[in-house]
Parts: C-alpha cells; sequence; structure tokens
C-alpha cells in the first residue's frame, strides 16, 4: 500500500485552475523532489494532499484512510499520527522551549517522551539547547527544531516545502543533509518541494508540476525552475 495516493486531483480558486488531473503515488521510504515555477502550486498541492485545502475534484488517500471520507477532526488525528510538516518558515512556536517545541507532535498523541526528545535534539546537532528559547536561536537551528519535530512521532510521510529557502548557502546544506539523513533514518516518505538542484539530484524521482498537471522531470535534459 502506498504511503500517499493522490487521483485526479485538481485546484481552482473560482474560475482560475492552479492544477489539474494530478496523479501522485508515494510509497514507504521513498524521496520525491517536487519541482515548479513559483505560483505553479507547489504549496497548495502540498496542503491538498496534507487535507489542510480541499481540492476541487479527485482524492487523496493518505496512510490507506480516503481524507475526503473524513469528519475534520478525523483528519487531523491523522495527520498527527502519520505527517511531519517543515515548512521554509520555521513554524517554531516561540513561547515553549526547544524541548517543548520538538515534543508537541508527542504530547498531542499523548504518547509524552522525553526520551525520545532528546535523542532528536541530539540527532539534529542540539541535544544541549532543549532548555532555551527559539528566540535564542540562529535559523540554521531553528529549521533543525523544525525538522525534529517533524520526525520525533517516526511519521510514514514528511512534507517539506522549500525547508531551506531561509537559509544562506552553507546552511541550507547542512540542513538539507539532516533532513536526508533523519527521513532516512526513520523510513519515513518524503515529498520535498525544492528550487535546489543539489537537493533534486538527491531524491529518487523528481516531479514537475505546472497547470497541466504533473509530469516526471528527467534532471540530465531539463533544467530547473
Ligand atoms: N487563497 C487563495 N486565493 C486565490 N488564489 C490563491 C490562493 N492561494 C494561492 N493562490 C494562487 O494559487 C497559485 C499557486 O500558489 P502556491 O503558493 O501554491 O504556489 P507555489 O508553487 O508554492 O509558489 P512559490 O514557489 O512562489 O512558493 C498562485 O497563483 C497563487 O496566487
Amino acid at each position: 500500500m502506498p504511503v500517499l495516493e493522490a487521483r485526479g486531483l485538481a485546484k481552482s480558486y473560482g474560475a482560475t485552475p492552479v492544477f489539474t488531473g494530478i496523479d501522485l503515488r508515494l510509497q514507504a521510504g521513498e524521496l520525491v523532489a517536487l519541482l515548479g515555477e513559483s505560483g505553479s502550486g507547489k504549496s497548495t498541492l502540498l496542503n491538498c494532499l496534507a487535507g489542510l485545502d480541499e481540492p476541487s475534484a479527485g482524492t487523496v488517500h493518505l496512510a490507506g484512510a480516503e481524507l475526503g471520507s473524513l469528519r475534520e477532526s478525523q483528519r487531523a488525528l491523522l495527520r498527527r499520527q502519520h505527517l511531519g510538516f517543515v515548512f521554509q518558515a520555521f513554524h517554531v512556536l516561540p513561547h515553549l522551549s526547544v524541548a517543548a517545541n520538538v515534543g508537541l507532535p508527542l504530547l498531542l498523541l499523548k504518547r509524552a517522551d522525553p526520551q525520545r526528545v532528546q535523542e532528536m535534539l541530539e540527532a539534529v546537532g542540539l541535544g544541549d539547547l532543549g532548555a532555551r528559547s527559539p528566540r535564542q536561536l540562529s535559523g540554521g537551528q531553528l529549521q533543525r527544531v523544525a525538522i525534529a519535530r517533524a520526525l520525533v512521532h517516526r511519521p510514514a510521510l514528511v512534507l517539506a516545502d522549500e525547508p531551506t529557502g531561509n537559509l544562506d548557502a552553507r546552511n541550507a546544506s547542512a540542513v538539507l543533509d539532516l533532513l536526508l539523513e533523519q527521513v532516512h533514518a526513520q523510513g519515513s516518505a518524503c515529498l520535498l518541494v525544492t528550487h535546489s538542484e543539489r537537493a533534486a539530484a538527491r531524491a529518487d524521482r523528481c516531479l514537475r508540476i505546472s497547470e497541466q498537471g504533473i509530469t516526471t522531470q528527467d534532471l540530465q535534459t531539463q533544467a530547473l525552475a
């Protein structure tokens, strides 16, 4: 069974289509890069795949459940259990400690586990900073917190939306390595939105989204957007 399967997915705002006819399938442990020009609908697609936005047509199955057939509370539970998110803008909660941020997915699942939180902090190189406020961290460190939080509950699928877009080149490279290493270590599938050729080159497959739908991108022959 695939971790994620979308069939005939379409999204419009009023009469304006963002994308149509998206068919997508991710198997356990697979790393797929999603490319596309600015405004082509990458973030909108991720939101539809997570059940955070409603598609205009089509179906999404996440961990075997069809999102459209669930109530919002059931979708929220499915997200908590099976999904991890990493965003460009970190989305770390400033009033919680670094460790509390990382532990949040476990707390929401009523599976609080300080030992697992510490293990993830160490895995991302922040083993000594759990008690700090996120306000005292750099951008690269904040993204490491977001990666630890996305993976702490061992989700089946990680959705990463330009996770290195806010970082300088050196930090971006280190954070990307860390994200891919951790995704691999947990055996999670990952859909990675990126403009980085280096990131795309490390994926098992590259897909390109446009108004016409989604196509497989051959990195050898086509330029990246
Ligand atoms: N709430 C909304 N109402 C109307 N149009 C929207 C809304 N949200 C997004 N759009 C439009 O949908 C299109 C896709 O936006 P989206 O943010 O998914 O693109 P993207 O590929 O992630 O872009 P970027 O690479 O710049 O982040 C854009 O043309 C955007 O203007």
